[in-house]
């Protein structure tokens, strides 16, 4: 899957994962008869994956109306649901903070040229005063120089009001930039940190490598028929469930959850060794299978749903693949094992 909301799309799922997804993806693109370039496959394979939901309606929506998935709509999914229009987001606030920059800096610069001006005249004011001692030149000058003031005073004023409008726009762009950073590291689904933040806490994590973490994958079990029986969208309703059971277990805890791809989501046990990791993973593990789930407004449940999981613990030289690759291993061992069981490497 490429991460939810990043950009560049990030692809870090394991080999056997990729390869399935090429295998799902290629009929797709046969079907529609569109040519297999970078474009068309990333929307498929994003498709098949079931990761981009946002992609995944649009296109359902299109089947259903039995419309075929051109090379010209393929091109603008892409740019819609995979890019996820970051960039452009980025570039428009980008160009907000610049305009704002420059209209400050124009009303500086003619406050800046006001007081240029009331300068020359305060010499020019002065020079007629020496020169003159009639009263009623006197008064001119001073009228002059009570105008100007007056002038530069409200220059200043309008100064003072563009900044405070400036600031506020500015904060208003910061909490754009916020929510932009913020989507690029969260899964649209689950509201969960995403694969790309995952990788990049674990590679840190390795890189510091003086404490000891332990990592733990999640996998659903046979959701595959959770979502042929009872469809996609109760098929989500349970993967935001799960996520919410992984997030209670973070609170007021550094540990990090996130949406591995898929079905399958990961945590992060900050400072924790596999053994004190072990216990909280298999009471998460516990009350999924004891939540007898129902559907919205009825009362007909789905039956336990379950979930198998691996961990593996930091050891000393550890890269963010091979942690990766100990938990995948320990997680196939539970799934091998029957399923709805902990297995730790
Ligand atoms: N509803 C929904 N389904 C998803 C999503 N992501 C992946 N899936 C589905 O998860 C299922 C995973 O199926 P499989 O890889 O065959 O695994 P499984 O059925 O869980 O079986 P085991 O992992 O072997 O226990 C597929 O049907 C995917 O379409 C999602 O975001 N929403």
């Amino acid at each position: 899957m490429s991460t939810s909301s990043s950009f560049p799309p990030v692809y870090t799922e394991p080999f056997h994962q990729a390869s399935e997804n090429l295998r799902r993806a290629l009929p797709f693109i046969n079907q529609h008869q569109t040519p297999v370039n970078p474009v068309n496959y990333a929307v498929w394979y994003e498709y098949v994956s079931g990761t981009n939901q946002a992609l995944k309606k649009a296109i359902d929506s299109r089947l259903q109306q039995k419309q075929k998935i051109t090379a010209e709509i393929t091109q603008q999914l892409y740019e819609k649901y995979v890019l996820m229009g970051m960039p452009e987001r980025l570039e428009a606030t980008n160009n907000g903070l610049r305009l704002v920059v420059d209209n400050t800096m124009n009303q500086i610069n003619k406050v800046e040229l006001a007081a240029d001006d009331f300068s020359e005249d305060l010499a020019v004011q002065q020079t007629r005063l020496e020169q003159s001692e009639d009263i009623s030149v006197i008064k001119g000058v001073l009228s002059e120089i009570l105008e100007n003031t007056r002038r530069l005073g409200q220059s200043g004023n309008e100064l003072k009001q563009e900044l405070a409008e400036t600031t506020q726009e500015i904060l208003k762009l910061r909490s754009e930039l916020e929510a932009v950073k913020q989507e690029a590291i969260t899964d649209g689904l689950t509201g969960l940190l995403n694969r790309r933040y995952l990788n990049k806490e674990l590679a840190e994590l390795c890189h510091q490598g003086k404490n000891v973490f332990t990592l733990a994958l999640f996998d659903l079990d046979n959701f595959k028929q959770v979502n042929d029986r009872f469809g996609h969208l109760l098929g989500d309703r349970v993967l935001q469930f799960f996520a919410s059971l992984l997030k209670k277990h973070c609170e007021n805890q550094q540990h990090i959850a996130a949406r591995f791809g898929g079905e399958e989501m990961a945590l992060i046990f900050i400072d924790t060794p596999s053994n004190i990791a072990m216990q909280i993973a298999d009471t998460i593990r516990q009350q999924l299978a004891g939540s007898n789930l129902k559907k919205k407004d009825s009362t007909e449940t789905i039956g336990a749903v379950t979930v198998s999981v691996g961990l593996s613990q930091y050891q000393p030289g550890d890269t963010t693949l091979n942690i990766i690759e100990r938990a995948d291993v320990a997680l196939y061992e539970s799934k091998a094992a029957g399923r709805n069981c902990i297995t730790l490497r």
